[in-house]
């Protein structure tokens, strides 16, 4: 059974149009969302979250989302957002310790809730940091940051923004790593074609606001490349490669 599923989807703004006829994404399946700039990619999450409210059904295990209570909804997905900022003095474990809201007996945490955010510090290599002020950090530890806060939530469908902007080639591969063992399903626009290649199973591919193709990995050929991104693509031998140690 299909754990989301995209019918007839349309959004328009400005001169931008999305149109989406049929998506399925099962539970689980780690779905990469590819395109050019502008291509709709964010666009897509926003809508599948509700952020953004356009035409057609979209649904999760057999119900609209428009019927799914906002509190609910935060239990059924998480969103990491391309730009996201804390302008409140809040240090690295407030901000992960969040994460845990939706789940939250009022205003209080449980020690489960302190618990679960103490093992995503320390996946998230932020257990160093957990006392600074979060608007103090670089860049890439700002990232790292909210995505222990998203995978805190422990949603079972996880919508990344490209998790990987602003981080190191070390972090990028724990990050990829890590989400490749996990059971939640994610579905993530990224801009790296390599690293999508090797960590999702299915690729959404966008241009101009339509779907150009769904496709697996061994689907996934230059010539598909070159029609999504207007260059010419080939398959050969990277000058590096990068295995996490
Ligand atoms: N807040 C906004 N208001 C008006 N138009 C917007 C807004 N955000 C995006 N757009 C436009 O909507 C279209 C799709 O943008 P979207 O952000 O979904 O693209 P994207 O594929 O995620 O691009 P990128 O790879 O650059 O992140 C673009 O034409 C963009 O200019």
């Amino acid at each position: 059974m299909a754990e989301l599923r995209v019918e007839n989807l349309q959004f328009s703004r400005d001169d931008f149009r999305l149109q989406l006829d049929m998506v399925e994404i099962k539970s689980g399946e780690k779905v990469a969302i590819l395109g050019e700039n502008g291509s709709g990619k964010s666009t897509l999450l926003q809508l599948l979250c509700g952020l953004l409210q356009g035409h057609g059904t979209i649904s999760y295990n057999n119900q609209s989302l428009q019927e799914i209570p906002f509190n609910k909804r935060a239990q059924l997905f998480s969103l990491l957002p391309q730009f996201s900022e804390v302008i409140f003095p809040f240090c690295v474990e407030e901000v992960v310790l969040f994460g845990r809201f939706p789940h939250a007996q009022g205003n209080s945490f449980s020690d489960e809730d302190k618990k679960l955010s103490e093992q995503q510090l320390e996946k998230l290599d932020l257990l160093h940091l957990r006392k600074r002020q979060f608007t103090q950090l670089s860049g890439g530890e700002k990232r790292r940051v909210m995505l222990a806060r998203v995978l805190n939530q422990q949603a079972p469908i996880i919508y990344l923004d490209e998790p990987n902007s602003s981080l190191d080639i070390r972090h990028t591969l724990e990050i990829f790593e890590l989400l490749g063992g996990r059971n939640e399903t994610v579905i993530s626009p990224v801009h790296d074609i390599n690293l999508a290649e090797r960590f999702f199973d299915r690729f959404l591919l966008l241009k101009h606001g339509r779907l150009l193709a769904d496709v697996t990995g061994d689907q996934l050929t230059p010539e598909l490349l070159t029609e999504t991104y207007d260059v010419q693509v080939t398959c050969g031998t990277a000058a590096f490669t990068f295995q996490h140690q």
